[in-house]
């Protein structure tokens, strides 16, 4: 079944763990929300794979979207970005809903698939995408090299993509959505088959971002272990999110040590109470 854009409609989230659905998360009280959602609600292949929704991904912030594979992150991630299908709910992203055309050049995604041009080499591909984003010719090399600079591959810049290793490809994507500096990274699992060091590397990559440069920045993992390399969590499972929190604030919530517990925590205890419920 075809997944085209939808239109989408939003309002605001609510805070800590999952709880009732009359408002939405607020992240912080003093930092505004770059994305906020309210009963979201996504069918794909004429199944509902997120289920009433609602969060709030606070602006200049590192979020890690955290859940086991299938859980509906990526589904998520499209509905923020505005290229899903059949989205019901509010759903705003900087101010706008998700989906506005005014959004496309304030938004950067790298999905799970290299975006890239394999017969062209990574500095063509920059090239090219930063002429497509409109960066005047005069400012298109400087950009270019800013932007190799910040994923360290400005020693591969002249290599063929199709020459390039997994991780040097997710980091030329990466590239690519850093152009234009957006406000708003929507990155769909980008540490994927990386390596120790250049995972580290990335994710100081992600926050000096976000410290720096005030970027908001989404980022979607199954790897529970990369939990603590950001500020906020939302961990979702079965097209639903369990929590909205810091990874500090979860271990207090739950009395759990990790987050991989935590997780485990809320898990039983949303069984539990379904089961005091009873069957619906
Ligand atoms: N094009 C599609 N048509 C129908 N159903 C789909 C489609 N793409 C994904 N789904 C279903 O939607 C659900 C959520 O998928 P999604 O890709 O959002 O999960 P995910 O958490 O990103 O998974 P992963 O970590 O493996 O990438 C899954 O049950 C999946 O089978």
């Amino acid at each position: 079944m075809s997944d085209e854009p939808g239109a989408n409609r939003s309002e605001p989230p609510r805070r800590g763990l999952a709880g009732g659905r009359d408002r939405p998360p607020a992240a912080d009280p003093a930092t505004p929300a770059a994305v906020e959602a309210l009963g979201l609600t996504v069918v794909r292949g004429g199944r509902s794979v997120l289920h009433d929704v609602a969060l709030t991904v606070a602006a200049g912030a590192v979020t890690g979207l955290l859940g086991p594979s299938g859980c509906g992150k990526t589904t998520l991630l499209r509905s923020v970005v505005g290229t899903q299908a059949r989205v019901r709910g509010r759903l705003r992203v900087l101010g706008l809903p998700a989906g506005d055309p005014g959004l496309r050049s304030r938004i950067g995604y790298v999905t799970q698939e290299p975006s890239v041009y394999r017969d062209l080499t990574i500095r063509q591909n920059l090239d090219y995408y930063a002429a497509v984003l409109g960066v005047p010719r005069r400012h298109r090399a400087a950009e270019v090299e800013r932007v190799l600079g910040d994923v360290d591959l400005l020693d591969r810049a002249g290599a063929l993509t199709a020459d390039l290793s997994g991780g040097q490809l997710s980091r030329a994507s990466l590239a690519v959505a850093l152009l234009g500096r957006p406000e708003l990274l929507v990155l769909d699992e980008p540490t994927v088959g990386l390596d120790p060091v250049l995972r580290r590397d990335l994710w100081r990559l992600f926050h000096r971002l976000a410290d720096r440069h005030g970027v908001t920045l989404l980022v979607s993992s199954h790897v529970m272990d990369e939990a603590d390399r950001c500020d906020r969590l939302l961990l979702m499972r079965e097209g639903r999110v369990l929590a909205d929190d810091t990874p500090d604030g979860l271990r207090r919530a739950t009395g759990a040590t990790t987050v991989e517990n935590a997780f485990l925590h809320l898990v039983e205890s949303g069984s539990e109470e379904s089961e005091e419920r009873g069957p619906r």
